[in-house]
């Protein structure tokens, strides 16, 4: 069944001085989410924003809060974030050891929020086998965290279908894929036809000259791409009773 993307624009590429109007304007212009990247400088060697600017933004949106923790340490700070009103929290795999990750995931379910896990461009959709099964949402990085404006890397689609054919295996068909960095109309449609159902935007909507258009046009382009990976996959399947 066709179900639309929603396209997450990074709030890190807007105004900071405007935020408030910045999230106004995506969030008319049909967002699904806002995409927060919260960067430490240890984990990635940018430093962005912390608790005090997330819980503010919870207050300006009307449109679920997508945090993204580029930190070394999200077991301790996991708590700030949550209560600070991060409606999906996001955790890097790359520092979570042993059974940290399961923790991690324990930890956002039951404050309620929503549960991601990220993963950097090389490290391997197999880190996720124990957790897959819970998760709400993979975030499958498609540039190197730390910076917005980066060219997406070539292929990442496929560690997108990859996670896709996990979450089939497990049988968690609601799971939520979301690709983030250097999405834009030139790259979305191979993303969401290989299976990305969330799109982060940072410098393709908030450096666009008409945000609003750009971010419209991401989405119709996502979600042509979808429809048509399904009717190939009907045809598909059509020609294959044929042969039988
Ligand atoms: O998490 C990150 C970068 O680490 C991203 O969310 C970027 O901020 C997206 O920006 P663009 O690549 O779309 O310009
Ligand atoms: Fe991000």
């Amino acid at each position: 069944m066709f179900q639309p993307v929603a396209i997450a624009p990074s709030i890190l590429s807007a105004d900071f001085m405007n935020l408030g109007r910045d999230i106004r304007m995506i969030e008319q212009a049909g967002a699904g989410y806002v995409h927060v990247d919260v960067m430490d400088g240890h984990f990635v060697p940018n430093l962005t924003m912390g608790v005090p600017v997330v819980k503010q933004l919870a207050k300006l949106a009307n449109i679920p809060l997508d945090v993204h923790l580029m930190i070394d340490n999200p077991l301790d700070e996991l708590p700030w974030f949550l209560e600070a009103g991060a409606d999906i929290a996001c955790v890097h795999a790359e520092v979570l050891y042993g059974d940290e990750l399961r923790r991690a995931v324990d930890m956002i379910h039951d404050a309620g929020a929503k549960a991601a896990v990220a993963l950097k461009p090389h490290t391997p959709p197999e880190v996720l086998e124990e957790v897959i099964a819970r998760l709400d949402m993979v975030l499958v990085m498609s540039v190197e965290p730390g910076f917005s404006g980066q060219s997406y890397i070539e292929g990442s689609e496929e560690k997108v279908a990859a996670v896709a054919e996990m979450a089939r295996a497990v049988g968690n068909d609601a799971l939520l894929i979301e690709v983030d960095g250097g999405v834009s109309e030139a790259t979305v449609e191979r993303l969401t036809a290989a299976g990305a159902d969330v799109l982060v935007c940072g410098s393709a909507v908030f450096g666009a000259q008409d945000p609003a258009a750009a971010l419209a046009a991401v989405k119709e382009k996502g979600d042509a791409a979808r429809v048509a990976a399904i009717e190939d996959a009907r045809a598909e399947e059509a020609l294959a009773e044929e042969e039988m």
